[in-house]
C-alpha cells in the first residue's frame, strides 16, 4: 500500500482526544491526548503501572474508555468495521491462547478469519522466527511463543500494528534482527507502529517519536530527531557547586525536564548549539541516552 500524502500532511493513524480510564477510584489514564502518523514508530515508554497496557486495551477496543475517544483510522476503537480491523495488527505481551495446535496450522487455521485470505507469511520474517512448524505450541519456550506471535501479527500485512512489549523474551540477536526488520516494514509503505517496551536501546534505534507515561499521562512527547538535537544534560561545572539561577532564565526556549539534586545537573529540552557560549563557563554539556531521559522525565 502507498500513500501520495506526506507524514505531515496525512490524516492521523490514531488519534486519541482527552482518554480517561477508570478501574474503580483508580485512574489508570488520566487525560491522555496523542496521535500516530503515518509511518511513524512510536515508542509508548512507562514505568510499571503507568498505564501503557491500558491505553494499549482501549486502543485495540479490549477495554471501553470511561471518557474521551479513540479513533483508529478515523473510526472509534470500540466499534471498528471488519475492514478498518483488518488493517491492524496487534503482538500481546504473551500468548497463552491455541496452545493445542502446531505452529503450522495455527498460521493457516488464523488466515482462514480474514475475508480477503492473506498471503503466506513473509518468508524474511519466518526465516527470522525460525520455528519448526510441525512443533506444538505448547511445546514453544517463552522466545519462540513471542516469535509465532509476531509472525501471526504481520501475516496480513497491517498498516497499524501495535506491539505490547513484544521482545522481552528474544534473544539479544533476535531482538536486533527484528527491530531491522520493524523499521524495514514501516519505512517500506508508511506502515505505523505503536510500541511498548523496558528495552530502551532497541527503541532508540528504530522509533522516530517517543511518549513519554508517568501516571496516567503523557509527561513528554518528542520525535526522536529533536529528542538526539535537543536534550540535553546541563552539568555543573568542576568547582561550581550549582547552576546560576538565572542560567535557564537566559535561554528562554529551554524547557526543565528534570534535575539532579545530588550533582545540580538539568535535563533540559530546547538546547541549540548556539547557546552553548551562554553557559560555557558554568557548565559542561552532555547527551543523554533514551534510559537516562526516561528516568529523569518519568520520575
Ligand atoms: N483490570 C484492572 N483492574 C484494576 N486496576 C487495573 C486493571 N488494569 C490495570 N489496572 C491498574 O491501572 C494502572 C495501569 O496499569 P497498566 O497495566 O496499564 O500499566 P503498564 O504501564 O502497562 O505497566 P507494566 O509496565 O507493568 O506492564 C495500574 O495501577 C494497574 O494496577
Amino acid at each position: 500500500m502507498t500513500h501520495a500524502t506526506s507524514a505531515a500532511t496525512a490524516p492521523s493513524v490514531v488519534e486519541m482526544a482527552d482518554l480517561v480510564k477508570t478501574f474503580g477510584n483508580r485512574r489508570a489514564l488520566d487525560g491522555i491526548s496523542a496521535s500516530v502518523a503515518p509511518g511513524e514508530i512510536v515508542a509508548l515508554l512507562g514505568p510499571n503501572g503507568a498505564g501503557k497496557s491500558t491505553l494499549i486495551g482501549c486502543l485495540l477496543g479490549f477495554l471501553l474508555p470511561s471518557s474521551g475517544s479513540v479513533r483508529i483510522f478515523g473510526h472509534e476503537a470500540g466499534e471498528l468495521p471488519p475492514d478498518i480491523r483488518a488493517r491492524t495488527g496487534y503482538v500481546p505481551q504473551s500468548m497463552n491462547a491455541f496452545s493445542s495446535f502446531r505452529v503450522g496450522q495455527l498460521i493457516d487455521y488464523l488466515g482462514t478469519f480474514y475475508a480477503v485470505p492473506p498471503p503466506p507469511p513473509d518468508p524474511a520474517l519466518l526465516a527470522w522466527a525460525n520455528l519448526d512448524m510441525t512443533a506444538r505450541v505448547k511445546g514453544l519456550s517463552g522466545g519462540q511463543k513471542q516469535r509465532l506471535s509476531i509472525v501471526l501479527a504481520f501475516r496480513h500485512r497491517p498498516d497499524f500494528l501495535v506491539l505490547d512489549e513484544p521482545v522481552a523474551s528474544l534473544d539479544p540477536q533476535a531482538r536486533r534482527d527484528f527491530m531491522t526488520l520493524l523499521a524495514d516494514y514501516c519505512a517500506a509503505s508508511q506502515r505505523s507502529v505503536l510500541i511498548s517496551s523496558h528495552i530502551l536501546s532497541d527503541l532508540e534505534k528504530v522509533a522516530t517519536r517517543a511518549l513519554f507515561v508517568a501516571r496516567g499521562r503523557i509527561v513528554h512527547d518528542t520525535p526522536m530527531a529533536r529528542f538526539r538535537d535537543s536534550i540535553r544534560w546541563i552539568v555543573p561545572a568542576e568547582g561550581a557547586p550549582a547552576l546560576p539561577a538565572d542560567l535557564l532564565r537566559g535561554c528562554p526556549a529551554l524547557k526543565m525536564l528534570g534535575g539532579n539534586e545530588a550533582t545540580g545537573a538539568v535535563l533540559v529540552d530546547g538546547w541549540c548549539d548556539s547557546m552553548r557560549g551562554h553557559v560555557a563557563e558554568v557548565a559542561e554539556i552532555r547527551t543523554p541516552d533514551l534510559e537516562a531521559a526516561f528516568l529523569e522525565i518519568t520520575r
